[in-house]
Parts: C-alpha cells; sequence; structure tokens
C-alpha cells in the first residue's frame, strides 16, 4: 500500500514558506493541550519550538501549565496569551500562542488528577466549538488520558466519540496512517465481548462508504482500493469458527461492490497485512481497533496521525497516549504531533480551496 500524501498547498518562494495563493490567509489551527500530567504539554512546547508550521497555531491549554512543563524540560519557549483565537500571528519557532484555559490545580507530571479532568474536557469543548463556528479550520489533539476523565462520572471512551456527539455526526471512521499504510476500523472503543453485536450491515455500510468517501475527497483517490478484514480466525473458515462472515460481511460487502465500492474481502486478518496485499491497496478496514492497529503501529509508531473521518470538522491526532511515564523526562517523542499538525494544516488547506 503506497501511502497517498495530501496533495501540499505550500510551496517555498525565495526561501519563505507560502501558500500556494498569496492572498490566501493561513489556515488557525487549535491545538489542544491533553492530559496536563501526560507528555502532551512537553511534546507541544518541543514541537513548537524546534520548527515552524505555516499556519495560526492556537494552543487551548493554562499558560501555566506550559511555562511550568518548559522549565521542567529545560526549554525556552516564548508563551504568548491571547484575548481571541483571530489574533493568532502566524506560527513562529519558538513562540506559542495560547488561548487560556484555567487548570484547577497546577499539574505534575505524571501524577494524574482527576480534579483537572474537566479542564481538559473543556478544551476539547472550545475547540470543537470554535471549529464548527469555524474559528478555527481544524483541530490537532495531543493524547488525553481515558480513565481519568471516566473517574469524573461521564464515560469518555475517546476523542472520536466525543467529537462525534459533539459535531452530532452519524457516523465517524476512525483512521491511522504511516507512510506505508492506513488504516481504518469498523468499532472504535468498545470492549471485545461486544463487537460482534455492532457488526451489523448497518455498521460496515455506513463506515465503508465514509471511508470510500473520504479517501476520494480528503486524499485524492479517485476510486479507493479498500482491504477489509474478516472478524473471526480466517474470516470464519466457512462458518466453522464463527458465522459473522457468512452471515453479515459477504452479504453487505456485495451490496457496497454493486454501488461501485472497490472492496477485497473479507481477508482473514492475520495475513491481509502482508506486502501481497498492502501493496496495491488504498487502505485496510478492520472490524475492532486491536485487530489493525498493532499493525499500523508495529509499522510506524511515533509517526502515524490518527484522523476521524465523517466529521463536518478536520481533527487529527497523535498515535500514542499519554506516556505518564515519560512526562516531564524530555524522552517523549515529537514525531507523531508534527505530523498530526502538518496534516491538519494540509486538510485545511484543501477544504479551502474545495469550498471555493
Ligand atoms: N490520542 C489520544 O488521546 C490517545 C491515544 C492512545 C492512547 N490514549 C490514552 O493514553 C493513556 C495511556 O495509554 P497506553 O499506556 O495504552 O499507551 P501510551 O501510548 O501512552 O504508552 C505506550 C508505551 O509507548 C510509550 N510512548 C507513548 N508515547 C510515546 C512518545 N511520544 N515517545 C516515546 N514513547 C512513547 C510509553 O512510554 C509506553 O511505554 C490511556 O488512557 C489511553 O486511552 C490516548
Ligand atoms: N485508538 C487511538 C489509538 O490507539 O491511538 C486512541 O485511543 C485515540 O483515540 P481518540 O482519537 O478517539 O481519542
Amino acid at each position: 500500500m503506497n501511502y497517498v500524501p495530501m496533495p501540499s498547498s505550500i510551496s517555498k518562494i525565495k526561501g519563505q514558506m507560502m501558500t500556494n495563493d498569496l492572498y490566501e490567509p493561513l489556515p488557525i489551527i487549535a491545538i489542544t493541550s491533553g492530559e496536563p500530567a501526560g507528555i502532551g504539554p512537553d511534546i507541544i512546547i518541543s514541537v513548537l519550538s524546534e520548527q515552524e508550521f505555516p499556519a495560526r497555531l492556537v494552543v487551548l491549554a493554562d499558560p501555566e501549565l506550559l511555562k511550568d512543563r518548559a522549565k521542567t524540560l529545560g526549554l525556552s519557549a516564548n508563551i504568548q496569551s491571547l484575548s481571541n483565537a483571530n489574533d493568532a500571528p502566524p506560527h513562529r519557532q519558538g513562540v506559542i500562542s495560547v488561548l487560556p484555559i484555567k487548570l484547577a490545580k497546577p499539574a505534575t507530571a505524571g501524577i494524574l488528577d482527576v480534579e483537572n479532568s474537566p479542564y481538559v474536557l473543556e478544551t476539547l469543548k472550545q475547540a470543537g466549538e470554535g471549529c464548527i463556528q469555524k474559528a478555527f479550520d481544524a483541530i490537532v489533539t495531543p493524547p488525553v488520558h481515558k480513565g481519568v476523565l471516566c473517574e469524573t462520572g461521564v464515560h469518555f471512551s475517546g476523542h472520536t466519540e466525543f467529537f462525534q456527539a459533539q459535531c452530532r455526526s452519524p457516523h465517524v471512521v476512525m483512521m491511522l496512517a504511516t507512510e506505508a499504510m492506513k488504516v481504518a476500523l469498523v468499532t472504535t472503543h468498545l470492549p471485545l465481548k461486544d463487537i460482534s453485536a455492532v457488526i451489523t450491515e448497518d455498521s460496515i455500510s455506513l463506515v465503508t462508504k465514509a471511508l470510500n468517501k473520504d479517501l476520494q475527497e480528503k486524499f485524492g483517490i479517485k476510486t479507493p482500493k479498500i482491504l477489509v478484514c474478516g472478524l473471526n480466525p480466517h474470516a470464519g473458515e466457512d462458518g466453522h469458527l464463527g458465522r459473522e462472515e457468512i452471515d453479515v460481511i459477504i452479504p453487505t460487502l456485495n451490496k457496497l461492490r454493486q454501488e461501485g465500492l472497490n472492496l477485497v474481502g473479507p481477508l482473514p486478518a492475520d495475513t491481509l497485512f502482508t506486502p501481497k496485499y498492502l501493496n496495491d491497496a488504498d487502505c485496510a478496514l478492520a472490524m475492532y481497533h486491536d485487530q489493525g492497529l498493532p499493525v499500523l503501529k508495529y509499522s510506524g509508531f511515533g509517526n502515524a496521525v490518527n484522523i476521524t473521518l465523517g466529521l463536518p470538522i478536520i481533527r487529527t491526532s497523535v498515535d500514542h497516549g499519554t506516556a505518564i511515564d515519560l512526562a516531564g523526562t524530555g524522552k517523549a517523542s515529537n514525531g507523531s504531533l508534527k505530523v498530526a499538525i502538518q496534516h491538519a494544516i494540509n486538510m485545511a488547506n484543501n477544504a479551502k480551496k474545495f469550498s471555493k
């Protein structure tokens, strides 16, 4: 599977990064802080200090959190508070523009505190609302800790589901992409015991169509070739190891093929992720989280991007979690955040072009 990068609208002219259209304003990208005790603040500070992005970047965070963490990491960052997202200047290396949201308590790197969970939810809420109201062109989310958010009593299973609910989107698709492959999921954050019940004609059909549409519209792939995993070992072994393939998956894929979708499968998931199949395909569609993501993360952990498809807004994220063990140590890699920001910028630029 050859990774098809987003056509970049960025070109270097006389040494300066500019959009193709000289009069096109730079996109405004919201970056949430993620879990304050995790590596989110660390990688925001390091990535924005390391390079310049062709965008106006607005970090939704407590400025004190970023100042404290920069001090812990021994990094110097110029943290500027904004009163309005629209005041954000083009990003400059080492300058971090922050739309302030106050923590309940100062955060300690590596120590989760449920009292700061409402802060995390507030950053997501404001980022989502800002994007819906077009104050932001895209959202990039460093990692949150689902467990400590759930301890507040709200059920938080992921950003994907949070933004789905906030945007009232009927169907979203989680897709992670590396240079080598793209993997999308029929189901997202569900306990394993509940998966079979939600592998239905409706769920497969809606997810596959949303995936196909976004691969066409957001990735410029005319007729995406999608490899579909079976649910059971050896795709059910003709019904001897499970019947979901025969009863649900095969008939649904056949209907979708009649609508023009280029689908291969269901294939046994253990051999689908081999060059024979991947080399000439555009995306793999796994039935559940840990069927698809371990392969993707093995292939490119630290450099992959998580993209939520099917939302009316653009949202990208990192491929890793809060890495509580690394917060404040300076050992966290910022590679995936870099890719997530660059993808958000590219997608926002393309969306602007399409909307003209
Ligand atoms: N985008 C997100 O918000 C997101 C993504 C994945 C996991 N999570 C959440 O993060 C929390 C912790 O999850 P987990 O422990 O399963 O996964 P994790 O990704 O936080 O950690 C897994 C391992 O990878 C290492 N690691 C993670 N990110 C790294 C980085 N940038 N650089 C170097 N090493 C890194 C960690 O030190 C750890 O050894 C959970 O609550 C999970 O739900 C959030
Ligand atoms: N499934 C994602 C991963 O493993 O990287 C992660 O849990 C984040 O999911 P959200 O983007 O929905 O928070």
